[in-house]
């Protein structure tokens, strides 16, 4: 790794938010690879303390109960450093959850919904998916809440397909220009 970025991180947390398929999972595994970080996945964490799948989760105990134990979750993860966390879609929706991204750096992975789909139509773990018009189902989610992945630090805008190594080094290109930022808010 780049030790330049491993200086300029000083061990801030790298949040990935982003639409359901956008690779939050996938890139953040390996962008904590890149910066010698830990990966924790926020889905993983909740899932392996219910000792069930989210699916289940949202069947038994509902969205709201989901919610809550993705913010505990958050909320335990961010007194730790040196972490490459991927957020479930939705962590955006609470407005609490965004005091405890902001204690990291937090990196949108903007995709186009066609990609999306194009990821995820075979796919049976994600509930909210579960609809006849899965396009119209994440065209609605996305509606709902651009302008909150807008107010991530990094906007890592991906147009067409591409490798998720790609896409780990585009983040990792771009967040010299950004770190200033969460950096000044700790010493604020
Ligand atoms: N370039 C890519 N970047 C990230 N994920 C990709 C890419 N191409 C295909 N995928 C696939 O998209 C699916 C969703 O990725 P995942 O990391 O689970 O997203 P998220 O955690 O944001 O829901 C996975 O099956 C992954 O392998
Ligand atoms: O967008 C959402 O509301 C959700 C996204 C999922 O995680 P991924 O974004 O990793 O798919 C998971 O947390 C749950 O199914 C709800
Ligand atoms: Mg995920």
């Amino acid at each position: 790794m780049d030790g330049s970025i491993k200086q300029l991180l000083k061990g801030v947390n790298l949040y990935l938010i982003g639409m359901m398929g956008s690779g939050k999972t996938t890139i953040g595994n390996l962008l904590a690879q890149a910066v010698n970080y830990s990966f924790i996945d926020t889905d993983e964490v909740i899932v392996k303390a219910a000792g069930k799948p989210i699916s289940d989760i949202f069947i038994t105990e509902g969205e709201p109960a989901f919610r809550q134990l993705e913010s505990n979750v958050l909320a335990q993860v961010c007194a730790y450093t040196k972490l490459t966390i991927a957020t479930g879609g939705g962590i955006v929706l609470r407005r609490e959850n965004w005091s405890y991204l902001h204690h990291g750096l937090i990196i949108w992975l903007d995709v186009p919904v066609e990609i999306l789909l194009e990821r995820l139509k075979e796919d049976q773990t994600r509930p909210l998916l579960q609809d006849p018009d899965t396009q119209n189902k994440l065209r609605s989610l996305l509606d709902e809440r651009y302008s909150l992945y807008s107010q991530a630090d990094l906007h890592i805008e991906i147009t067409q397909q591409e490798t998720p190594e790609q896409t780990v080094t585009n983040i990792l290109q771009a967040i010299p220009g950004v770190l200033k930022t969460p950096v000044e808010k700790f010493q604020n």
